[in-house]
């Protein structure tokens, strides 16, 4: 039986990127891509873009080592707005403002702030290198790449900026991000071969320096109202291609999110805000073997 079977969880949204969060750090089990898919059926289960699981800490100062999933069971090595539900289910339960945590892309700071209902996340420093995203080939300049959707010579979409930011993200600067049909264009380009680990897709229409309107189709889970790593992402293609300010305010259709890519040291900060739904404990018939 799952270790999921019976367990604890929050339904949370990050401006309404769907999350749960699981707390399992008192307990060496672990969750499997099948649980995960499991979790996230429409029969029964809780619906979900990313699942947030906490485990047991690795390191002194570190609250947990959190592995996030898909709602395909992919594993994924950042997600923005799952962090801020974490952390302010943790804040809620222990009355801390600021946290360490690990995921498999690192070590990441958080605190409240800089209004009590916005939470900010430190996620880190962004990657240019094409085996860094990654891409099958190599780009010297990843500020733009050869790739295109549509016919060869009147492109749908095309020229993406790349960047990892723990997790691989593509970006097309478009005029209209509600022009495209993402839901048809996402899963080609996610799936496209110059991405060997998939690829998180992101329209981006640069409004003025300081403000940028996005949507994105998201590796694993799909159309989002909102993916704060594709924020950060995009705010720093932006500011790498000197087409925005590194601090900068992005509207997603679930809200809007605080970007800075700080100079002193090259991170990225993702602020916003985290809203918890509901609780309750996962029915063991959604983990029982079918047939
Ligand atoms: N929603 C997230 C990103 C989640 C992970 C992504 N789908 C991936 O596989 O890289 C966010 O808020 O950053």
């Amino acid at each position: 039986m799952s270790a999921l079977a019976n367990h604890a969880f929050a339904k949370m949204n990050g401006i309404g990127n769907e999350i749960v969060v699981v707390d399992m750090r008192d307990s060496t089990s672990k969750v499997t891509p099948d649980d995960a898919r499991a979790v996230a059926s429409p029969r029964g289960g809780v619906p979900y873009d990313q699942l947030m699981v906490l485990q047991k800490p690795r390191f002194d100062g570190t609250e947990a080592f959190i592995s996030i999933y898909n709602s395909d069971g992919s594993e994924a090595g950042a997600c923005g707005n799952g962090m801020r539900c974490v952390v302010r289910r943790i804040f809620e339960k222990t009355g801390q403002s600021t946290a360490t945590f690990e995921t498999a892309a690192g070590l990441l700071n958080a605190w409240q702030g800089p209004a009590p209902d916005l939470y900010t996340v430190d996620m880190g420093a962004p990657k240019f290198g094409w085996q860094d995203i990654p891409l099958d080939q190599e780009f010297r300049d990843t500020r733009y790449i050869e790739l295109q959707i549509g016919p060869i010579d009147n492109p749908i979409l095309h020229s993406p900026s790349v960047v990892s930011m723990g997790n691989p993200h593509a970006i097309f600067w478009v005029d209209d991000v509600n022009a495209y049909d993402l839901e048809r264009f996402g899963p080609l380009l996610e799936n496209h071969p110059i991405f060997p680990e998939r690829a998180n897709i992101t329209l981006a229409h640069i409004v003025d320096p300081q403000h940028i309107t996005i949507r994105t189709w998201e590796r694993g889970a799909g159309l989002t109202r909102a993916c704060g790593s594709a924020a950060c992402a995009t705010a720093v293609a932006a500011a790498r291609l000197k087409r925005a300010e590194r601090n900068v305010e992005i509207t997603l259709p679930g809200g809007k999110l605080g970007i800075e890519w700080r100079e002193r040291d090259d991170h990225v900060l993702m602020t916003g805000t985290a809203t918890f739904e509901y609780e309750g404990r996962f029915d063991p018939a959604l983990f029982a073997p079918v047939g």
